[in-house]
């Protein structure tokens, strides 16, 4: 039933005349509006009444009266929803002992009203007039151009949720993805029916386990195991390959984004065909959209990370070729939900699992050694499976095998990947760490952008080392990320999903780059806050905030007047 709804969904909103259509003439400036539409008749109709129209659709307004009678605006199909968990002090803020940050983390706080959304019953009972893929449990939205959940965002949303001990919300979030693994097989890219080709960084499993860890929940992680299992299945079958040795016996499995998508991604229509116009054959077009559509499931969607490193294509966009890198990140991230699954196996007292898991433990750290961990420099890098050799280029997934856990228990390994960092200049960017080194890229995941999940993958990779040296390094990193995006956030009042850091400025400002605006709100960056607030916030003090009597007394009296509300 519902893999009928969605075929017929894909035929207005992933491919078909009224999608090319309406992207080619041009009619939004931003591509996603148009797939983000809800259906005003059912698609056959749909599809019937523009069928009719004929030639006339080249009118421009002509289609514009036809795309206004059939489709709502985007967003009509979310109710803003008040989360019932919300209140206004949670205790967890105490800990934050400067009273700017405390206000700071309140204020970051009441966003997650703004930005939690309920689906509208009617996409359940009519799901075939609605992109928005429907989910049970409210969530929370990134923000700006992004309406709908977004898979790893989902991952430090949940982070500052459990701080802000929105426990409801958040179990409700987990569920959310693992309905989609229920009903769709795997948890999409985001909440739409054309991110339904491709996933997004697994992290459902480190997710229940942050969930676990903050709540004790039980009952709840061995009602979601089986689901848990089931997206770990999704991986094996549809994202591994075995390494074999030179006489074709298999060592270990490696995993790649490998979606297939025989058309532009609906969201980038017209970008995406654009890119493929000089290519003479079908094929070669479908390759090109698949190695676009797998460069979004990373993702770093886009990242000279997935271009070509060097030649006359060096780092140029239509040299992408995902399918010939094996991610060292990702690996870590399945390295890291074997651990966790073997883990959860061994309390749920299921040791046939407990076995199976272990071995795909085993393997993982296999295959960081083999493949990624290149011992002269001291990281792990993408692995080429075609050139088979590293990729050697400085990008912030390079460090993320530490935050997974994924080497065996070594003081030297996290020594040694801070020793890299500190080569490759990259500590000395103060405000926080570069994405990249490609300084001709214009791609978002480049350069001096800096994103909020990589910068806290890092140091909590370098802070739950254990190790004095490495935590100290963890703190000076977190504190000049909060400082950076406090003194960003009095400047503009805005929340950004990825920041600038180039040294060249004293501010830290909003990231840009890539096919769209730099959006505000944000899902991750608040996430990210609030979870450093809840690490740093007893040693982290501002030198940053406002500096006047007036602004100081009046931040004061607003706490007071806060703590004065919930006492009486
Ligand atoms: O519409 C273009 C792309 O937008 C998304 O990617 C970016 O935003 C996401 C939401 O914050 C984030 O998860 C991703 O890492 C960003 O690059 C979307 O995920 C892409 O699939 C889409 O093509």
């Amino acid at each position: 039933m519902l893999y009928t709804v969605i075929n017929l969904l894909a035929q207005i909103y992933c491919n078909g005349p009224i999608l090319q259509t309406v992207q080619d003439s041009h009619m939004f400036p931003d591509s996603k509006h148009f797939v983000d539409m809800s259906l005003k008749y059912d698609p056959i109709t749909t599809l019937r009444h523009f069928d009719e129209l004929g030639d006339r659709t080249s009118d421009m307004i002509i289609l514009r009266e036809f795309v206004t009678s059939h489709f709502n605006p985007p967003g009509s199909e979310l109710v803003e929803w008040f989360p019932d968990d919300w209140v206004d002090f949670p205790s967890n803020f105490l800990n934050i002992h400067d009273y700017h940050h405390r206000r700071w983390a309140l204020h970051l706080h009441r966003i997650w009203k703004d930005l939690c959304r309920k689906v509208r019953d009617d996409v359940k009972h009519r799901q075939d007039h609605y992109s928005l893929l429907y989910v049970p449990h409210p969530f929370i939205i990134p923000g700006g151009r992004f309406l709908e959940f977004y898979y790893w965002d989902t991952f430090w949303i949940l982070k500052g949720l459990l701080f802000s001990e929105m426990y409801e919300t958040a179990r409700g979030v987990i569920k959310n993805l693992g309905y989609m693994v229920d009903n769709h097989g795997f948890v999409p890219n985001g909440g739409r029916v054309y991110y339904l080709t491709r996933s997004q960084p697994p992290l459902l499993t480190p997710m229940v386990y942050e969930y676990y860890m903050s709540t004790g929940d039980l009952d709840f992680v061995m009602e979601i195991l089986p689901t848990l299992d089931k997206e770990y299945e999704f991986w094996i079958k549809n994202r591994q390959e075995w390494f074999t040795d030179k006489d074709g016996v298999k060592q270990f499995p490696y995993y790649q984004y490998k979606a297939q998508l025989k058309v532009p991604r609906p969201e980038s229509y017209r970008e995406d065909s654009e890119l493929a116009e000089h290519l003479q054959t079908d094929a070669e077009k479908i390759r090109m959209w698949s190695e676009i559509a797998s460069a979004a499931e990373t993702g770093w969607d886009f990242s000279t990370r997935w271009f070509s490193q060097n030649g006359d294509n060096l780092h140029r966009m239509d040299s992408i070729r995902t399918w010939s890198i094996v991610p060292a990140d990702l690996n870590a991230f399945m390295c890291a939900n074997a651990r966790i699954l073997a883990s959860l196996y061994e309390i749920a007292g299921n040791f046939k699992k407990v076995k199976v898991f272990e071995q795909r433990y085993t393997w993982a750290k296999k295959e960081m050694r083999e493949l990624h961990w290149n011992e002269t420099d001291g990281i792990w890098y993408d692995y080429d499976i075609e050139l088979k050799t590293h990729s050697n280029q400085y990008y912030v997934s390079n460090a993320v095998p530490l935050y997974a856990k994924c080497y065996d228990e070594d003081d030297e390994v996290p020594h040694r990947v801070h020793d890299y960092l500190e080569r490759q200049g990259v500590l000395k960017f103060k405000k926080g760490l570069p994405t990249s080194l490609a300084m001709s890229s214009s791609q978002q995941w480049d350069k001096e952008n800096a994103w909020p999940p990589m910068i806290h993958m890092v140091i909590e990779g370098f802070r739950t080392t254990g190790d004095l040296k490495l935590m100290k390094v963890a703190e000076k990193m977190a504190t000049s990320w909060l400082t950076g995006t406090y003194q960003s956030f009095i400047r503009t009042h805005a929340m950004f999903e990825k920041y600038n850091v180039t040294p060249h400025t004293e501010e830290t400002s909003g990231g840009g780059g890539g096919e769209y605006e730099v959006q505000t709100g944000f899902g991750w960056t608040n996430g990210v806050i609030l979870d450093l607030l809840d690490k740093y916030g007893d040693q982290f003090a501002s030198s940053s905030a406002p500096s006047s009597k007036f602004t100081f007394s009046l931040s004061n009296i607003t706490f007071v007047a806060v703590i004065l509300y919930i006492l009486f």
